[in-house]
């Protein structure tokens, strides 16, 4: 850990996890598991005189990648953050792994932190802090006890598992390109082993081959480790490449929840209009062309990667 103190990450003001001291934060807690880890249910959320959500619903299910899709401002981060705790709302019942979240009064009584990693837009990364050190500050708020020589092993393993280099662990992210830096975030979420993993336009900004690379990475992880993913994007190849259904944000709620094909039954103007246009049709033979390659198989998430 670096003598410095950690200062608020560079990009953005959120974090992932709570920074208060509660021991019993860290307590384990079996809590009822469906095969919904998220619910949610007539949402409504404003700012002001503006309502963001009205009457949104929405579940999530287990060991899926949801996309989360919609116009810019519909919503979608909002959403996000509201599954999280960190937006309380107006109305509404949101339930993760069964626990409603707006039930709780306080930060410290979200218990059930620990079992989710949120990257966050712009990575949220401490900018005086390792990457290493960054993939520590979760570790060492709800495992106290662990040793230095533990918490160094713990966070290379998960830089290498987001696929960087070990060496990238000592380096500072002002050294670290666009898609190392989005790396580095993904290690720091998956900290904890968490069971839910929420990230916020992850390959907005990288090119086309560092954002199939991480699209790659994310299926892989998510195969491999069990997630369940709240993925926000607009990235159409990403859609294509790795989501196994689509949730679409607009007129203030979910207009509209499925796997591609079933979004294009519905007659929605906006739906139409993004996955039938011509970036949507480039996607789409993308994958198309992947496919022909020998690429993809039987998961979706092998065709674009
Ligand atoms: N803390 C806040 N205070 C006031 N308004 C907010 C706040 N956070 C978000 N908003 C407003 O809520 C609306 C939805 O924002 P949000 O960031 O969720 O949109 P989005 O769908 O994620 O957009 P984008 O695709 O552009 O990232 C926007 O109009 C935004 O200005």
């Amino acid at each position: 850990m670096s003598e410095n103190q950690p200062l608020p990450p560079d990009d953005d003001e959120d974090l992932p996890f709570p920074l208060d001291d509660d021991d019993d934060a860290a307590a384990p807690e079996e809590l009822p598991t469906d095969d919904f880890p998220i619910e949610i249910e007539g949402l409504t959320n404003s700012f002001g005189e503006q309502v963001i959500h009205e009457d949104l619903s929405l579940k999530v299910r287990r060991g899926e990648i949801l996309g989360v899709v919609g116009g810019s401002g519909t919503g979608k981060s909002v959403l996000m953050r509201s599954i999280i705790g960190l937006q309380i709302p107006e109305h509404g019942c949101i339930k993760v792994f069964g626990r409603d979240i707006t039930a709780a009064e306080d930060d410290s009584e979200i218990k059930i932190r620990y079992r989710w990693g949120v990257l966050f837009q712009g990575g949220a990364l401490f900018s005086t802090l390792t990457v290493g050190e960054n993939v520590q500050v979760p570790l060492k708020q709800y495992y106290p006890e662990l040793s230095a020589e533990l918490l160094d092993e713990i966070a290379r393993y998960k830089v290498v598992m987001s696929g960087l280099p070990e060496e990238a662990a000592s380096k500072f992210p002002s050294e670290l390109s666009g898609g190392m830096k989005k790396r580095a975030g993904l290690a720091r979420a998956l900290a904890l082993d968490p069971e839910l993993l929420f990230l916020d336009e992850p390959t907005a900004g990288l090119d086309p081959i560092g954002a199939a690379m991480f699209d790659e990475l994310l299926r892989e992880l998510t195969d491999t480790l069990g997630l369940t993913v709240f993925l926000i994007t607009h990235d159409l190849d990403t859609l294509y490449a790795i989501c196994d259904r689509v949730a679409v944000l607009a007129d203030k709620h979910v207009v509209a929840v499925g796997t591609i094909p079933e979004l294009l039954e519905t007659d929605h103007p906006w739906i139409q209009e993004y996955f039938n246009g011509p970036r949507a049709r480039a996607a789409l033979s993308a994958k198309e062309r992947h496919a022909k390659a020998g690429v993809a198989v039987d998961k979706p998430g092998k065709a674009g990667a």
